[in-house]
C-alpha cells in the first residue's frame, strides 16, 4: 500500500474524523496547533451574543445574570477532566507567565526556609526561567537549572520547589511525570508542572499523580484563541496553604465587602487576582463546546499514530540524512509534535508555508510540526511530508 492510500484507511478508521468539521479549516495543512489552535466554528456566534446581547444589552448585569463572575472557576472545571483533576481545583484567568509566577511562588511559600532551591528543567520555556529567577530571589533561594534527564535524582533536602515542562516545546519531548512527581515527593519537595503541551493533546492525570500544583494555557492544543486565559490548578488539600503572591480582590472571600483586610478565599478562586478578561474567557467556554464527548485517550491515540506516520512519511520521502528528528521515538516520551533538525529551516519553512503547509521555525535549525488530533488528518500528514519533501529537493 503507498502512502496517501494508507492515509486514506487511517482516515477512515479514525473515531475522531467528525470532529474536524466543528472547525474553521481551509485547504492548508495546518500544522501549528501547538503555537494557536485553529478557531472552533460555534466561537464566532457565541461571541457575537456576548458582545450584543450581554454586554451590548444586559451590560453590568451579566456579572451575575450571563455567569460572568464565576467564570473562572466554572470554565476551571470544564477543563478538569481533560487534565484528569476533579472539579474545585483549576480557575482560569491570566497569562500562563503569570501563573507560573503565582504557582511558582505559592509552592515556595509552602516549603521550609532552610530549602534554599528552585529546580528548573534547563530546556524550559524561557518564560518559565525568567518567573523562576524572579520568584527564587523573592523567596531567598537560587534557581538551580538542570537537565531533564538528570531531574530524577537532582531533588534532595535542599530542594524547595521544582519547576518542570511536561512537554520541552522545541524537541516535544514528553517528561515522566508521574515519576519526577514522586521523586520530588520523596525528597520532600513540591512541584509546578508547565502543561502548554499537553493540556489537549495527552492525558496528564493530575490528581492520578499526586501532582501538587501545574499551570497551562488553553490556546494551543484548547483552542482557546490567541492570548485566551491561563489555567492555574492547586490541589485541593494544598488550597488552604495557598499564599498567592498576587492577592487582587477577586481572590478575596467577600469580594464586594471591599474590606482593606486582606482574607483569602477558599478553594480554587484563591488563584484568581483582578477582574477577568470576559471576551476572551467566554470564546475559550465556546472553544471548549469541541471537548463533548470526546475522551482525552482517544486524542491520545489518534496524536501518537499521526506523528508516527508523518515520520514514517518523511523517512520514506526525504533523502536519507537531509533531516534529522530531535523527537523522542517512544511513545512515553513523546508529545505532539514532531521536530526536525534542518539546514536552513527558516527558509524551508517559509517555503512551506507559502505551500500551504504551515508548521513553525524555532531557531537556529528546527522546524515545528505539531499535531492537533481533533482537526488534523493522516492526509495532512502525508501532504506536509510530502511538500516538505519537494521543498528540500529544489534546494
Ligand atoms: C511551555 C510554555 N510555557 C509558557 C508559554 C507562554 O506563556 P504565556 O501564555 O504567558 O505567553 C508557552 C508558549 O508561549 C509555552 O510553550
Ligand atoms: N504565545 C505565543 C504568542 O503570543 C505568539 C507567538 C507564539 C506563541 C507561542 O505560544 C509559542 C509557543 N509557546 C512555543 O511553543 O513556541
Amino acid at each position: 500500500m503507498n502512502l496517501p492510500e494508507k492515509a486514506r484507511k487511517l482516515d477512515e478508521a479514525d473515531v475522531l474524523r467528525a470532529k474536524r468539521a466543528d472547525f474553521v479549516l481551509d485547504d492548508t495543512v495546518y500544522l501549528d496547533g501547538n503555537s494557536l489552535g485553529a478557531l472552533p466554528a460555534a466561537v464566532p456566534g457565541r461571541m457575537a451574543d456576548v458582545v450584543a446581547r450581554e454586554w451590548g444589552r444586559l451590560r453590568i448585569r451579566s456579572w451575575t445574570e450571563s455567569g460572568w463572575w464565576t467564570s473562572p472557576e466554572r470554565i476551571g472545571d470544564r477543563i478538569a477532566p481533560l487534565v484528569g483533576a476533579a472539579p474545585g481545583q483549576i480557575v482560569v484567568g491570566d497569562s500562563t507567565s503569570v501563573n507560573v509566577f503565582k504557582a511558582l511562588v505559592g509552592a515556595a511559600r509552602m516549603a521550609h526556609a532552610e530549602r534554599d532551591e528552585i529546580v528548573v528543567d534547563a530546556t524550559t520555556f524561557p518564560t518559565d526561567g525568567y518567573i523562576a529567577e524572579s520568584a527564587a530571589r523573592m523567596t531567598g533561594r537560587r534557581v538551580v537549572a538542570v537537565d531533564p534527564s538528570e531531574l530524577r535524582t537532582a531533588f534532595g533536602p535542599r530542594t524547595a520547589a521544582a519547576l518542570v515542562n511536561h512537554v520541552d516545546y522545541r524537541s516535544g519531548r514528553l517528561h515522566d511525570l508521574p515519576g519526577l512527581t514522586a521523586a520530588a515527593h520523596a525528597a520532600g519537595a513540591l512541584v509546578v508542572w508547565d502543561l502548554c503541551h499537553s493540556a489537549g493533546a495527552l492525558p496528564v492525570g493530575l490528581d492520578a499523580h499526586g501532582v501538587d500544583l501545574a499551570v497551562g494555557c488553553t490556546y494551543k492544543y484548547l483552542n482557546g484563541g490567541p492570548g485566551s486565559p491561563a489555567f492555574l490548578y492547586v490541589r485541593e488539600d494544598l488550597q488552604p496553604r495557598f499564599d498567592s503572591p498576587l492577592p487582587g480582590w477577586n481572590s478575596h472571600r467577600d469580594p464586594f465587602g471591599m474590606s482593606p483586610r486582606y482574607e483569602a478565599a477558599d478553594g480554587a478562586p484563591r488563584g484568581r487576582v483582578g477582574t477577568p478578561d470576559i471576551l476572551s474567557m467566554l470564546a475559550l467556554e465556546a472553544a471548549l463546546e469541541v471537548w463533548d464527548e470526546v475522551p482525552i485517550e482517544a486524542v491520545r491515540d489518534k496524536s501518537l499514530a499521526l506523528t508516527d506516520f508523518f515520520l514514517e512519511c518523511v523517512t520514506a520521502y526525504l533523502p536519507a540524512g537531509r533531516v534529522e528528528s530531535i523527537t523522542p521515538v517512544p511513545h512515553a516520551e513523546r508529545g505532539s509534535q514532531v521536530a526536525l533538525r534542518c539546514a536552513d529551516a527558516g527558509e524551508v519553512m517559509d517555503a512551506l508555508i507559502a505551500r500551504g503547509v504551515v508548521g513553525d521555525y524555532r531557531r537556529p535549525d528546527v522546524l515545528r510540526f505539531g499535531f492537533t488530533p481533533l482537526y488534523v488528518s493522516f492526509a495532512d500528514a502525508e501532504r506536509a511530508a510530502r511538500v516538505l519533501a519537494e521543498v528540500i529537493s529544489t534546494r
